[in-house]
């Protein structure tokens, strides 16, 4: 069988991370997430004091970090310049500035490369926004994860309560409205707008928990190898004749 790569693409709070690494674990594959890459390189620029309103600004440094992505579903690490960033890169200053740092050709173009090279061993479960488009299209299987914007600003909601041990300042609305601006920026961008693959499988995790949501790709995951399987077969027995 050829290598396996699972792309996941879909908006903030879809179920991505949960899912992928979810996933990863029950097939004992790697998993890359690749927001958080973007979310590297935007802290290390806010580090450096680089005007993020300025794109040749950030062009300009881009090629500066090294960065290095872990790939264990249980222990997904990135490191920029030796530095464990996995807390930092969760910040709202990060959270607020990412998608202007995302925008830039020369960023995508050196974290694209450096996925390519990561994926090209194969056996992973990789998540984003343009990895069924743009990073890995022919990948086993493409799945675009979908739900509503309230279920979505629900679950951030709750999750920044959880890390903040009680109310965490942010309210439903605040994070629902939160949440569109940065979908409306990741979307209206010139390059790799958030958009479904062809050929995506299209899960809309709104009424499903996470079990359920792992329960469906693991599903397709099955569906489309034993697809793959006999389109070999068909192929070998076309050889023969
Ligand atoms: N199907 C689901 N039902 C309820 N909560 C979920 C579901 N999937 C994920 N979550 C929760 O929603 C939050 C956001 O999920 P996450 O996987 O980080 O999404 P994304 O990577 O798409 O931004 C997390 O707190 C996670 O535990
Ligand atoms: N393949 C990717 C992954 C993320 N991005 C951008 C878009 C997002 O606003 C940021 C952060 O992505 P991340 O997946 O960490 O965001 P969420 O956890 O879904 O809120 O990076 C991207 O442009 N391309």
């Amino acid at each position: 069988m050829t290598a396996l790569v699972v792309a996941m693409d879909g908006p903030s709070g879809s179920g991505k991370s949960s899912a992928s690494r979810g996933v990863a674990r029950a097939m004992g594959l790697r998993y890359l997430d690749t927001g958080a890459m973007y979310r590297a390189i935007t802290w290390w620029m806010l580090q450096r004091g680089v005007d993020l309103t300025d794109p040749a600004a950030i062009a300009a440094q881009v090629d500066e970090p090294s960065l290095v992505s872990g790939t264990d579903p249980d222990d997904p690490t990135v490191h920029v310049d030796g530095v464990d960033v996995a807390g930092p890169i969760r910040s709202q200053e990060v959270t607020g500035a990412v998608s202007l740092v995302a925008a830039v050709p020369e960023v995508r173009a050196r974290l694209v490369a450096m996925q390519r090279e990561i994926i090209g061993k194969g056996d992973i479960v990789v998540e984003g926004r343009d990895i069924g488009t743009v990073v890995a299209p022919d990948a086993t299987l493409k799945v675009y994860l979908t739900a509503s914007a309230e279920a979505r600003a629900l679950r951030r909601t709750a999750e920044l309560n959880v890390e903040a041990g009680g109310p965490g300042g942010t309210t439903v609305e605040a994070q629902q409205a939160a949440m569109a601006r940065r979908d409306t920026l990741d979307s209206t961008r010139k390059t790799d707008p958030l958009s479904m693959a062809d050929g995506a499988v299209e899960v809309d995790t709104t009424a499903l928990n996470l079990e359920e949501v792992i329960a469906e790709v693991l599903r397709l995951i099955g569906e489309r190898s034993s697809q793959e399987e006999s389109e070999l077969d068909r192929a070998h027995i076309h050889e023969r004749a």
